[in-house]
């Protein structure tokens, strides 16, 4: 067809991530003590050269020439070129193989290293033009064939004039003997493949720059691996959130922001503005208001346990759905709990801060041990109950209570209301979690009902204690100590003051909301929830969510994946099947999951489809959201 674009690739930094002989070179050179000087020239050399500041033959030869280079060297790279591939390169392999007849690899690179990679992507030997090494009878490498256009400067341009096209010609590449291709008039289109290296120059030449394939594709109208290229796709991530998080979604091939502190609700509906994902922590209010202007939000990531944060519902009404990480950093809060119990116990923090001062104070009134104590623990969760594994195995006697039906672990003893609890604890640990109706959980009367001198610990929520009630109690002598990790009011960010009425109270541990802050839960948490997003975003997969149904799907193969959230509501299903009829489609798979308010229907089709012939799936009754994945 005269329509259909012959699509012409650069090799190196283009088709691989690497820069062929620059990685030549670290391989001869190994070992030799000038090998950081000559790999530095080159570099030099390469850089000018796909910046079209020399000529590229020119660039080549005295690449070659500074290289003490043989067969074996080249074979090593061959042998490892398959594991260099561009990533979304990689992604996309289908689209090669399936179009490999409109496809040209153009290279000023080597025959022996791109031969594998074309092989991979499917492309015909007579479909790969670049150069020849020339080797002498001991395997070294000579030079390069110089009949060959492509040694020498304006090669690319003259191979295809020499190929008579038809049809128009869209070179693809990083350098700046790519841009010449289009400002020789040799081809139609010019696009600037900077996934692996930007270059100004060449990127100022192109009709576009392409991050990656993905956007290739879509700016071509053809059919990739996405529907909607990664890059386009922004993450915002808040809260200093672990960088292992931000590394695996940019591996993804997504463009992440972070930000270190939390936001207000202004200037989170201004930063929220094109953005496809937002990443947060307990700071950060995701409210109705914030959502209703979030023009493109389509997941929320709480890279913590809590999600009280986030207004779930209307999440859930927009088809928004919302991640977490309920289990990453558990272990973290209890170890802390249980240092914290010891810490009170001993009174070591009063006893720590008069030694800073001066003064030794060596006694043991009101120190006691653990052992023999009875913990009580509100809220017997992953948190509650891992806590009550290990106090048990401290030799303290543990009893709980829980607005659920929960396993009793070890010896621990339900109660079967929170006044039993308060009566009989030593140490009250609160674990619940931060709905509403936990506000002030902890007031005037549940302190009155505890045993004098009884500890209190929170490592939940800052609303489930009533602070004043708190202050009064351990001055008059009923509550023996206090340490708090979470405030009803906490500061955005750590340039902001904090104030609170228990500062200066005798026995009174107060900590910065710390308890899931660990490096191993803090790495922990970013890959939980980073993956959770992935296969969200990549698969439909909600596993994990907290406000949509839950789905496991597993990635497409051979087809294209539909997906459709919609108000549970009867007849949707029907409605959108008879759509999906209309527009010619073959259903191979569907799952249907729905919740009280919510369904997520997933289906996957086995040829393409016009985009616009989907539309009308928008238009269904009671339709939330509706994506097309692939
Ligand atoms: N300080 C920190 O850094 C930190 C770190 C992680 C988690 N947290 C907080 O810890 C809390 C617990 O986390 P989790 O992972 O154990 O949650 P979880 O959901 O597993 O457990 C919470 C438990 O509390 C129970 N519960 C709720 N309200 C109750 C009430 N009024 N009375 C009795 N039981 C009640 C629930 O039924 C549930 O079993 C959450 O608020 C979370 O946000 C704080
Ligand atoms: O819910 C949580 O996991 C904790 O409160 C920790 O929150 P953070 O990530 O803001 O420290």
């Amino acid at each position: 067809m005269a329509d259909t674009p012959t699509l012409v690739f650069d090799f190196d930094s283009t088709l691989v991530r690497v820069e062929t002989l620059e990685v030549l070179a670290d391989i001869a050179l190994d070992g030799r003590a000038d090998a950081t000087d000559i790999r530095g020239e080159i570099g030099r050399l390469t850089d000018q050269a796909m910046a079209g500041e020399i000529a590229f033959g020119d660039a080549l030869r005295r690449r070659l020439a500074l290289l003490p280079l043989n067969q074996s060297h080249v074979t090593a790279l061959a042998d490892r070129i398959l594991e260099e591939g561009t990533p979304s390169v990689r992604r996309n392999l289908r689209f090669f193989q399936d179009n490999a007849d409109r496809i040209i690899i153009l290279s000023g690179g080597f025959r022996e290293i791109i031969a594998p990679i074309a092989q991979r992507l499917g492309i015909a030997a007579d479909r790969v033009f670049c150069n020849d090494l020339i080797y002498d009878a001991e395997d070294q490498v000579v030079g390069v064939d110089d009949s060959n256009p492509l040694s020498r400067a304006g090669g690319k341009p003259e191979v295809i004039r020499s190929l008579h096209l038809t049809g128009p010609v869209v070179m693809i590449g990083d350098g700046w003997t790519d841009a010449e291709v289009k400002l020789a008039g040799a081809a139609d289109r010019f696009y600037a493949y900077t996934e692996i290296v930007r270059r100004e120059a060449v990127v100022a030449a192109a009709d576009a720059e392409v991050p990656s394939m993905d956007e290739l594709l879509h700016l071509e109208g053809l059919p990739g691996r996405w529907s909607y290229p990664r890059a386009r796709v922004r993450m915002l991530l808040l809260e200093n959130i672990h960088p292992a998080a931000v590394m695996r979604l940019e591996e993804a091939g997504y463009t992440v922001e972070t930000r270190k502190g939390a936001l207000d609700e202004d200037d989170l509906i201004a930063a929220l503005k094109g953005v496809h994902v937002l990443g947060i922590r307990s700071k950060t209010q995701v409210s109705e208001r914030v959502l209703a202007e979030a023009d493109r939000l389509m997941a929320v990531a709480a890279f913590c346990i809590g999600t009280n944060q986030i207004d779930l519902d209307a999440c859930a009404t927009r088809g928004v759905a919302v991640f977490n990480a309920p289990y990453s950093n558990t272990r973290s809060v209890v170890e802390l709990a249980i240092g914290l119990t010891i810490t009170l116990m001993r009174d070591v923090a009063d006893k720590s801060a008069a030694m800073h001062r001066g003064q030794w104070n060596k006694s043991a009134d009101g120190s006691r041990e653990l052992r023999g104590k009875t913990l009580g623990i509100v809220g017997y969760g992953a948190i509650g109950s891992q806590l009550s594994v290990l106090a048990e195995a401290l030799g303290m006697r543990v009893v709980f209570h829980d607005l659920s039906e929960r396993l009793a672990l070890g010896n621990a003893r339900r109660m079967r209301s929170l006044d039993a609890l308060l009566a009989e604890s030593d140490v009250v640990s609160l674990h619940v979690d931060g709905r509403k109706e936990n506000e002030n959980l902890i007031g005037a009367a549940q302190l009155s009902r505890m045993k004098t001198g009884t500890l209190l610990l929170n490592l939940s929520r800052g609303h489930v204690v009533d602070i004043g009630a708190l202050t009064q109690a351990i001055g008059s002598g009923r509550i023996g100590g206090a340490a708090l990790d979470v405030f009803p009011e906490e500061p955005r960010t750590n340039s902001d003051p904090f104030d609170s009425p228990l500062m200066g109270l005798k026995n009174v541990i107060l900590t910065p909301h710390i308890g899931g802050s660990t490096e191993e839960a803090q790495e922990a948490i970013a890959e939980f929830a980073a993956d959770r997003l992935l296969g969200y975003l990549n698969r439909g997969d909600t596993t994990f969510c907290v406000n949509l149904p839950n789905v496991q799907l597993a990635d497409v193969s051979g087809g294209h994946r539909i997906l459709h959230i919609h108000r549970n509501q009867p007849g949707v299903l029907a409605e959108l099947n008879r759509e999906l009829t209309t527009a010619g489609l073959n259903i191979l798979g569907q799952h249907l999951k729905t919740d009280e308010r919510t369904g997520y229907v997933i289906t996957d089709v086995d040829h393409g489809y016009e985009p616009e012939a989907l539309r009308a799936l928008k238009t269904v009754a009671g339709t939330l959201r509706f994506r097309l994945l692939h």
